[in-house]
């Protein structure tokens, strides 16, 4: 993974550039003041917000690719730094009475940033539509990034029974069934032990893309743990998750799958076994869900619990 300066070299070598003439330009022609004339307090304000501002550059910079939104934001905020930067400046050399341009250097950059900021934050926001649509069945209602596993991306375990009481509660409400599908790949440790951990992560990945492809607009796809996968299905009979279910499965059967590292052809396999919410927890439901594909597990046609 190239480095984050790797990365933005020309930007954040040309904040730096800029930041520094904006100094020397008032060193050369100001004085220093003394100690005693400082403004402690402005000093924290002004400082603590310029370094907050390139906090949040770097972190935007890391978080983000490289294309048209990132550069509104970076400039923006570029634009916030070296006002707050200039302000800072100003604390610490005195100017002439007569000097006009360091207010403009201060004040100036401030509004130019505020508005780069709102063009990017709306060609983010569009941006974010686009991708959340592409998340549809991954997460659903909010988003709580720690609940969320970066391998796949999809919700763990905490956000999955978090989705099935607010699902089973509006299930109630609708009156309309729900259903749950549990899917496990079958002797997946021996992928890792023979092809090694990535490629074991990859199939994860792999799997995951094709189990989304595989669901209506509504169901929402969650990793419980390891190899095992939950599926919320709302207005779903048992009867329809276990077609859904038996579907998955043929899908991953039916991947011509090749590792990463030789090309070889791997035969993948899942288990999947489905189950109707009853009066229960989301807690009890899973545990049921557990339990059948335990027996599914020795006895392959015991498929719905
Ligand atoms: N590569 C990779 N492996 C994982 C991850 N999480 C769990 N595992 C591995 O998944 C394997 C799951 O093993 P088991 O629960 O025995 O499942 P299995 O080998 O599919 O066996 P059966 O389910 O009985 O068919 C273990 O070897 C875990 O180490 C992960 O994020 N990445």
């Amino acid at each position: 993974m190239p480095s984050l300066f790797a990365l933005h070299r020309i930007k954040l070598l040309s904040l730096l550039v800029i930041s520094n003439l904006g100094l020397i330009l008032h060193l050369s022609l100001g004085d220093v003041k003394s100690v005693a004339a400082w403004a402690w307090l402005d000093i924290a304000g002004e400082g603590g917000s310029a370094a907050l501002v390139l906090i949040w550059i770097c972190l935007l910079l890391k978080s983000r690719p490289a294309g048209r939104v990132t550069d509104l934001l970076f400039l923006g905020l570029a634009c916030l730094f070296f006002s707050l930067w200039m302000d800072v400046t100003d604390e610490f050399v005195q100017m002439a009475d007569s000097v006009r341009w360091d207010a403009w250097l201060e004040s100036g950059p401030m509004p130019v940033g505020f508005v780069l900021l709102t063009f990017g934050i709306y060609h983010w926001h569009r941006e974010q539509l686009a991708i959340s649509a592409q998340m549809r069945n991954r997460e659903r209602l909010y988003r709580e990034h720690r609940q969320f596993d970066k391998l796949t991306p999809l919700g763990g375990a905490a956000y999955l029974k978090t989705q099935i009481e607010l699902t089973i509660k509006q299930a109630e409400i609708d009156r309309q069934p729900l259903s749950l599908i549990m899917l496990d790949m079958d002797s997946f440790n021996m992928i890792n032990r023979d092809f090694g951990q990535k490629e074991g992560d990859r199939v994860l990945q792999v799997v995951t893309q094709l189990v989304l492809l595989n669901l209506r607009e509504h169901d929402l796809l969650c990793r419980l743990a390891g190899d095992r996968f939950v599926v919320v299905l709302p207005n779903t009979l048992e009867s329809q998750a276990v077609i859904v279910a038996t579907e998955l499965s043929m899908a991953i059967a039916h991947l011509a799958y090749r590792t990463a590292g030789q090309g070889e052809r791997l035969i993948l396999s899942a288990t999947t076994v489905a189950a109707m919410a009853r009066q229960e927890s989301a807690e009890r439901l899973l545990e049921r869900l557990n339990m059948t594909m335990a027996r599914a597990k020795q006895t392959p046609l015991a498929r719905s619990a």
